[in-house]
């Protein structure tokens, strides 16, 4: 089985700095794999390349087979890579409800079976499935409400629903649980954990709360200075000396 998402050489350079050093990994369908590291490692940098968001110096991705080092953000996230805050954003004068309307309507228009901006009449389908996925993720008590009155994390909910609203084929999420009170980081990594058995997803994430990291992942990849430094499973990178000595012998579960 070939891989879903396939990184070959990533290199970036800002001037004479190098960002990203010949970084290549995969991931299979149904794998979460997270990118930790120190400040400064080159994870957002390699996240926004996948994305699309952050142009390679060289290097190529694929998704599934097909090469979209060249494909535009857009594209990406109508191919399948999909993350919150790209295509689909949250409208804080809409409600919960609209807000989720927007984003089905949004991917029945990127498989060709809409036109338009919004229906201002949502079909009874789209209007149940929008009730459902808010439902999913525990906001739909707050459907009518305007998605500028709620929390940080119920808006994390939303986005996190607006997301899979859009049916990626790999998940991409950068720091999800970033700003979030204790209590709210703990429910959105059970909400992510719950959806993620569920729904069987990919998933590719970012993430500084280690706690969330070696809950979630499979795989974990970690940079230091723009350079992979260690690709494996969760357990073997705690007894890494290379990982353990950049991270300055603390014990990485609470890192
Ligand atoms: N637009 C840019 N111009 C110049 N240098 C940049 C730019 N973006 C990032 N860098 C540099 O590239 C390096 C990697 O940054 P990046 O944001 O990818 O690290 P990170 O691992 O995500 O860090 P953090 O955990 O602090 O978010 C840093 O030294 C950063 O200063």
């Amino acid at each position: 089985m070939s891989p879903l998402l396939r990184a070959e050489g990533l290199c970036k350079t800002y001037g004479g700095f190098h960002a990203l050093k010949d970084v290549s990994f995969e991931v299979m369908a149904g794998e979460t794999l997270a990118i930790i590291g120190p400040n400064g490692a080159g994870k957002t940098t390699l996240f926004k390349m996948l994305t699309g968001e952050v142009v390679r110096t060289s290097g190529q991705i694929f998704l599934r087979d097909a090469d979209i080092t060249r494909v535009s953000a857009e594209m990406r996230t109508r191919m399948g890579l999909g993350r919150t805050f790209q295509i689909v954003r949250v409208f804080p004068e809409f409600s919960l409800m609209e807000n989720l309307i927007v984003a089905i309507e949004a991917r029945q228009r990127a498989r060709g079976r809409r036109n338009g901006i919004l229906n201002v009449r949502p079909s009874q389908a789209v209007a149940d499935e929008a009730h459902h996925r808010l439902a999913m993720m525990g906001i739909a008590r707050l459907h009518g409400t305007e998605a500028r009155h709620i929390s940080l994390g119920d808006r994390k909910r939303l986005e996190l629903a607006m997301t899979l609203a859009m049916e990626p084929s790999v998940l991409m999420l950068d720091e999800p649980t970033a700003g979030m009170s204790p209590s709210e980081r703990i429910a959105i990594i059970d909400l992510i954990q719950r959806t993620k058995e569920e729904q069987r997803l990919t998933i590719l994430f970012t993430e500084h709360d280690m706690d969330f990291v070696f809950q979630l992942a499979q795989h974990l990849m970690v940079m230091n200075q723009g350079e992979r430094i260690f690709f494996g499973p969760p357990e073997a990178v705690k007894t890494n000396a290379v990982v353990q000595e950049i991270y300055l012998g603390k014990d990485l579960a609470h890192a």
